[in-house]
């Protein structure tokens, strides 16, 4: 199963987030693919059949800069991904309160009008509580792999 990994982040962290969550994927056996600077060409010529986002939320729950043109591209074009599997991992504070982890819902909202299936509730990684949030992230990714071979 291919899997397109995508990323938003500010600082690194979804980054690295995403950078270790394709090593799970690959060692599991899935076709994972992760460019943290991909445009919709590129994901479409990868042609996904299910999808992975690791987004942080920024400014005021907003999407990091890095992620917001091919989140706006998407949601222009609605490629036909309709009906494939797919799974959020949202890095945020909750003390931010009211936009903790915003930019992963969004992304949830994406999904939603895409018909792309969350096989798998929203992953939220609190950094106000995580010191080690690749890690924090591999029970939910162990999880989302079953899932995906179900
Ligand atoms: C300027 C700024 C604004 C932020 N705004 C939010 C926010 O609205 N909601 C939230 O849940 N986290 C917010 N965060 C926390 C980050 O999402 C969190 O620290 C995340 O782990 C950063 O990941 P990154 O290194 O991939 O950007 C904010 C952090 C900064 C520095």
């Amino acid at each position: 199963m291919k899997v397109a990994i995508l990323s938003g982040s500010v600082y690194g962290t979804a980054e690295e987030v995403a950078r270790h969550a394709e090593g799970v994927l690959k060692k599991a056996g899935l076709d994972a693919w992760h460019n943290p600077r991909a445009s919709l060409e590129d994901v479409l010529a990868f042609g996904p059949e299910s999808f992975l986002v690791v987004t942080s939320t920024t400014g005021m729950g907003e999407l990091p800069d890095n992620l917001q043109p091919l989140y706006y591209a998407i949601r222009d074009r609605l490629p036909a991904w309709h009906g494939q599997p797919g799974g959020v991992i949202a890095l945020g504070d909750s003390s931010y309160g009211d936009t903790y982890c915003a930019g992963g819902e969004q992304v949830r909202e994406l999904f939603a009008e895409l018909g792309v299936l969350e096989v798998l509730p929203m992953l939220r990684v609190d950094a106000s509580e995580s010191v080690t949030p690749e890690q924090d992230a591999e029970p939910w990714l162990a999880e989302f792999v079953n899932a995906l071979r179900s």
